[in-house]
């Protein structure tokens, strides 16, 4: 069966990796500008076809994926959409499918199916064991089985769910997770700091929040922002991680020990279990993985300095305020979603690493300023992504993007060795 996709820059995303695995025939397009060197870039790839446009790849294609720019997949498909084949089958591989359906519905034609995906993990990462979600949206069974056949290839795990339950799920795991990264940067990047450099980012549960903030800004701010923005589910999660930030800031500098040890027990309770019955039976992450994934140089015996976790204890707060058990989410988690989870775990399970972070919260003034800087860059993507301004969101992400970008060969080949190396340790 002919596979069509319509994108493309053919980088290391999922999506691509379609075009690698599948064996079948495949018909592609890019934007009619890229079709020469499209063409010659895929000169020896006998099963890949490259098309000058969407039309030509819909009108003969029996399934048709379509992986743009989730803000662009009403226009594309605009486009595109009545040229599709009779009886053909079509779906999206955006991050945020609302709109995408949307877009379904309203340009194809009532002959055709609509089966929708999305690999949930980025660049990088085997999709083999990873999650794919698949939405029978509109379909026979017999399309379904089609889609599953040809997506096969990628040795996905299947997650079967509706676009709504999709949009749910991945506002409470990806676009809050990025919320906390995006938010690391900016606060970083105000205080003009590469913070590998500086003591307070030292150890396992650092590394983590390094690594996974650089991989995030290396990347291209369209998906951050289309699955912040466009989300119908995401804003409140977003605005309340913000709250919660905020919220925690103000008792950590007015010193309100017990209020905000009652407040991050309670938050705890909620989501982990009053006797700690959420943890899985070992932890999700072991520190001894994560050191060894280091930006900065080490000596053996540098003792990092003390930190409140204020960006974890938020999370905690925020997942606990919205009712959210992110261990009901494995099932289509990112493995970012699995890292952030499991330093958040590591923090939470350590009644003696909490009660550190509770006391340095407030007795400690010497991170102060970075803590402010942090609470402003959560308050700030929360306003942005409330606004819907897609081009406040650009900027924001590219003036941070530019800062980082001198180390960004170094860390994204740190970034992903440790994704790897935990992905591997955390098989079982
Ligand atoms: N990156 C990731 O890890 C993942 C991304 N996704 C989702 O997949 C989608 C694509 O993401 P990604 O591949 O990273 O982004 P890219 O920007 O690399 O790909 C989108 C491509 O679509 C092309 N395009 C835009 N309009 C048309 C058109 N009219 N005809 C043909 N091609 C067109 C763009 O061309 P041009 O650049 O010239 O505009 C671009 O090459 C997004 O919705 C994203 O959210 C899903 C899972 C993981
Ligand atoms: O793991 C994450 O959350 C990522 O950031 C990679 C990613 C980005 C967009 C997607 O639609 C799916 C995965």
């Amino acid at each position: 069966m002919p596979l069509v996709a319509i994108f493309v820059e053919f980088e290391d995303v999922p999506h691509v990796e379609i075009l690698t695995l599948y064996a079948g025939r495949i018909k592609a397009c890019d934007r009619e500008e890229q079709y020469e060197d499209l063409s010659k870039e895929f000169s020896s790839r006998t099963n890949i076809q490259i098309l000058r446009n969407g039309h030509l790849v819909s009108r003969a294609s029996d399934y048709i994926i379509y992986s743009v720019e989730a803000a662009g997949i009403g226009r594309v498909v605009a486009e595109y959409g009545p040229s599709t084949k009779q009886n053909a089958i079509v779906g999206g591989q955006t991050s945020c499918k609302d709109p995408e359906i949307k877009a379904f519905e309203d340009h194809l034609p009532p002959d055709v199916d609509i089966v929708s995906c999305h690999s949930l993990h980025g660049p990088k990462v085997d999709s083999k064991d990873q999650p794919l979600v698949l939405i029978k949206h509109r379909a026979s069974d017999a399309s379904f089985t089609k889609v599953e056949t040809v997506l096969r290839c990628l040795q996905s795990k299947h997650v079967y769910l509706t676009a709504h339950e999709h949009d749910r799920i991945t506002a409470d795991t990806q676009a809050v997770t990025h919320a906390a990264f995006l938010s690391m940067g900016k606060a970083w990047h105000s205080s003009r700091q590469f913070p590998w450099e500086g003591a307070r980012y030292v150890g396992g549960i650092e590394n983590v929040k390094i690594n996974l903030t650089m991989r995030i800004y290396s990347q291209k701010w369209h998906v951050y922002a289309g699955l912040a923005i466009l989300n119908p589910e995401a804003r409140k999660q977003i605005n309340q991680y913000a709250k919660s930030v905020t919220e925690l800031y103000k008792l950590m500098l007015g010193g309100h020990h017990a209020e905000l040890r009652e407040r991050v027990l309670l938050a705890k309770e909620k989501v982990f279990g009053s006797d700690d019955s959420k943890w899985a039976g070992k932890p999700l992450l072991r520190d001894a993985v994560l050191d060894q994934f280091s930006l900065g140089p080490r000596a053996a015996d540098f003792a990092p300095l003390p930190n409140n976790h204020l960006s974890l204890l938020a999370m905690v707060d925020c997942w606990s305020a919205l009712g959210i058990v992110p261990y009901d989410h494995m099932i289509c988690s990112t493995p970012l979603f699995r890292l952030w989870l499991g330093v958040t775990e590591s923090l939470f399970r350590s009644p003696a690493r909490l009660d550190e972070a509770l006391r340095v919260a407030v007795e400690d003034n010497t991170f102060r300023s970075e803590d402010l800087e942090f609470t402003f860059a959560a308050r700030g993507w929360a306003e942005c992504v409330g606004l819907g301004h897609f081009e406040t969101w650009r900027d924001r992400f590219v003036t941070t993007q530019r800062f980082f970008e001198p180390r960004f060969a170094e860390a994204i080949e740190v970034g992903n060795a440790m994704v790897k190396a935990v992905l591997e340790s955390t098989k079982s």
